[in-house]
Parts: structure tokens; C-alpha cells; sequence
């Protein structure tokens, strides 16, 4: 049966690097049916709304969402509910996008890419699990007010609710458990449960979750030492399930262990395993319209959807087989090149991932 993938490229890199993973989806000879529709700035530019009606409706529709990436300057003084990364926020508050998933793989061919030594991260394959709908993000209430009492009463305040109910810990605890049962069985759950009340609930809950799962070893760590050894000694770790916040954090710091944060794909999904497939990068405006940013985090993504959402485990390592043979053979886009590599474009590592598929 023909599967529908709603295609939402958004702003500034996003329409570059979705091009060449649309490029690669339909060169796999499967009968996709894509629809691309506006969101972001983008969305806000032909609607008036980030998230425009018809543009929900298509990714609930849809078997799968590839999402480029929302987001520019410009826009970050208009009202918030305005602003593009509502649109993504949005998407994964309507369709239920608890678990996101970010794999920081370092493809051998790229150990020195990163800005860490070679023997620190070579063989690196840790899975980062960020719940993906609750914590501070969402929390309720939030904004600007009159500072109510104590030593600052009077004054403005701003203030924003960090929270966690019980099942959203624990469905997430089960992914992570589920997800490490087909790794190397450790979950590492961060938190920073010395300090915050969400966070102490957070371990007490994981703790409970992991005796259903004895096979799988459990650990916890707070989240700043964490973020230091993610740098130390970032192959000590398996699977990391951790909050909303920590885990956009965490995976930000991960992907340089992967060479740069244009490598990190991720998938965000539903409790049916329906999903949303995005590179972790933002729009990087930087470099948009440049055709320099690299493709290959979205492509990654796109084999994920593959993966998880469609049921074409065959066609997804395909995919990141094709990655690897670009890689082995010396080309590399401007955020991966070192010295006696092949710099390349945004379209010539498409079109090279194209070839070799
Ligand atoms: N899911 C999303 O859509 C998403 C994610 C993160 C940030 N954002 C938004 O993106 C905008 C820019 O945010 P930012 O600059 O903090 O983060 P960013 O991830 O867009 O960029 C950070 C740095 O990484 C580089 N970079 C990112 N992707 C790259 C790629 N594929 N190839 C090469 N280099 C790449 C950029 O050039 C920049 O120097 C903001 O509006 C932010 O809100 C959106
Ligand atoms: C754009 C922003 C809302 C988003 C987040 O914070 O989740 C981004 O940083 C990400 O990692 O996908
Ligand atoms: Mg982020």
C-alpha cells in the first residue's frame, strides 16, 4: 500500500537538506505518496500561523512526518505563539510524540572530525532518549508577572513550571528499557533529582519501571556530571533516558562527539510507534542559502522513519549503508572536512548518497 509522508521543510537550512532526503526516498523505488506543506516561518509567511490548520492535519494524517527544521531571528520578537518553533512544539504536543529518539553514532570515517580525541569517541553508539512532551517545556503556568512576595516582591518576575506526572515518567521509562533490551542493556536515567523535587519523582518512578526489566542494568547520574562525562568518557554509556530540557541539552553536546550536529538524526515518537523524523539541528540561518549545510542528519532521519514507522527495515539500511560508502569515500560537507578529504555541497553529498544507494 502507498504510503503517505507529509513533508514540512520549514526555514532556512531546512528546505536544502529535506530536498535531498526527499531526493533519496524517492530513488529507493518504493510507491511513496509525499505532500509538502508550509510550517515554521514559513508557515507564518503563507498563513499567519506557524502551525497552519491544514498542515496539522496533513502530519495526523499521515503515515510519517519529515521535518526539516523552523526558526529564524526574525522572528523572535513577534508574540510567542507566533513564533516557528511552536510549530514544532506543537506537532509533538498534537500527535503525541513522547519519546525521542537521538542516536550519536560516529562513523568510523569521521573519528577525526571530532573535536574530541579519536580514541575518546571511536566505536561511539550511545541512543539519548528524551521525553519529548512534558517537563519544563509544557508546564503550566508560565510567563511574565508581578513577583507575588518575598525579597524581590514588586519587581517583574519571569517563571515557567517544571513538571512530570507519574505515567509520562514511566512510559518513557519503558521505551528506554525496551530500547537498551535490544543494545547492551544499561540505562543510564540523568536527572538532577539533589536539587529539583521533578527530577527526585523522575528517579523514584525510573527506579520502579526497572524492576520490570531485571535483565537490563540501571543506573542514575545528575545531569551536570552527565554533560562532563558525555565528554570524559562518552562509551561508558548505552541507552540515556533523561527530561525535556536535559535530553535538548544532552543531545546537542552528543552530536559533537559524532563529528557535528548535521550527523544527528532523531525520530519522536507516538505509543503506536507513528512518528516524526527531524534532524536534532535547528535552521541553522548562519549558513541557510548557502548550500553548505549537511544533508546527512536529515537522510539519517528519513532511514529512521524507514525504520520505525513504515516497516522497511531493508530500505532504512540501505540508506545508511549508502552514508557509509559517501563517508568512506572521502566526502565530506564543511562542518565534517579535515585536511585530505573531498569538501562537497549540500547537493553533491545528496547526489553522492544517490549513487551509491
Ligand atoms: N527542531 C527544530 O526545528 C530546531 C532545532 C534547534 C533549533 N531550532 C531553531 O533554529 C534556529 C537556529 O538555532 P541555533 O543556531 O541555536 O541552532 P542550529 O542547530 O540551527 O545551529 C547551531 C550551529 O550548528 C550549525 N549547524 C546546524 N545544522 C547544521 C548542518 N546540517 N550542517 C552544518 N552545520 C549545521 C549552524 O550553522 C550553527 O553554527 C533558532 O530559531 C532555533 O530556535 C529549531
Ligand atoms: C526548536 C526547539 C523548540 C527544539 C527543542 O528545544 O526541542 C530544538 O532545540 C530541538 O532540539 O528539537
Ligand atoms: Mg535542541
Amino acid at each position: 500500500m502507498t504510503k503517505k509522508i507529509a513533508v514540512l521543510a520549514g526555514d532556512g537550512i531546512g528546505p536544502e537538506i529535506v530536498a535531498e532526503a526527499v531526493n533519496v526516498l524517492n530513488a529507493l523505488g518504493e510507491s511513496f505518496e509525499l505532500e509538502h506543506a508550509p510550517v515554521g516561518g514559513a508557515g507564518y509567511e503563507a498563513s499567519g500561523h506557524p502551525l497552519p490548520e491544514a498542515t496539522l492535519k496533513l502530519a495526523k494524517e499521515a503515515d510519517a512526518v519529515l521535518f526539516g527544521a523552523v526558526g529564524d531571528w526574525k522572528y523572535d520578537t513577534l508574540d510567542r505563539p507566533l513564533r516557528p518553533e511552536q510549530a514544532i512544539l506543537g506537532l509533538r504536543k498534537n500527535l503525541g510524540l513522547f519519546a525521542n529518539l537521538r542516536p550519536a553514532i560516529l562513523y568510523p570515517e569521521l573519528a577525526g572530525a571530532s573535536t574530541l580525541k579519536p580514541e575518546v569517541v571511536s566505536g561511539l553508539d550511545i541512543l539519548i532518549i528524551r521525553e519529548l512532551t512534558g517537563d519544563i517545556y509544557f508546564g503550566q503556568p508560565r510567563g511574565v508577572r508581578e513577583c507575588p512576595d518575598g525579597p524581590f516582591k514588586g519587581e517583574r518576575e519571569g517563571f515557567d513550571t517544571m513538571r512530570y506526572a507519574e505515567s509520562e515518567v514511566r512510559r518513557i521509562g519503558h521505551v528506554a528499557f525496551q530500547a537498551a533490551r535490544k543494545r547492551n542493556k544499561k540505562v543510564c536515567s540523568v536527572d538532577k533529582a539533589n536539587v529539583l523535587e521533578t527530577f527526585q519523582f523522575w528517579k523514584d518512578i525510573m527506579i520502579e519501571v526497572g524492576k520490570e526489566y531485571p535483565d537490563v542494568e540501571l543506573s542514575h547520574m545528575y545531569v551536570d556530571n552527565a554533560a562532563m562525562q558525555l565528554v570524559k568518557n562518552p562509551k561508558q554509556f548505552d541507552v540515556l533516558v533523561t527530561g525535556n530540557m536535559f535530553g535538548d541539552i544532552l543531545s546537542d553536546q552528543a552530536s559533537m562527539l559524532t563529528g557535528s550536529i548535521g550527523m544527528l538524526p532523531s525520530a519522536s515518537l507516538d505509543a503506536n510507534n507513528k512518528g516524526l523524523y527531524e534532524p536534532s539541528h535547528g535552521s541553522a540561518p548562519d549558513i541557510a542559502g548557502k548550500g553548505i549545510a549537511n544533508p546527512l542528519a536529515t537522510i539519517l532521519s528519513a532511514a529512521m522513519m524507514l525504520r520505525y514507522s513504515l516497516n522497511m527495515a531493508a530500505q532504512a539500511d540501505r540508506i545508511e549503508a549508502a552514508v557509509k560508502k559517501v563517508l568512506q569515500q572521502g566526502l565530506r560537507t564543511a562542518d565534517i572536512y579535515e585536511a585530505g578529504t573531498t569538501k562537497v555541497s549540500t547537493r553533491e553529498m545528496g547526489a553522492a548518497v544517490l549513487s551509491v544507494l
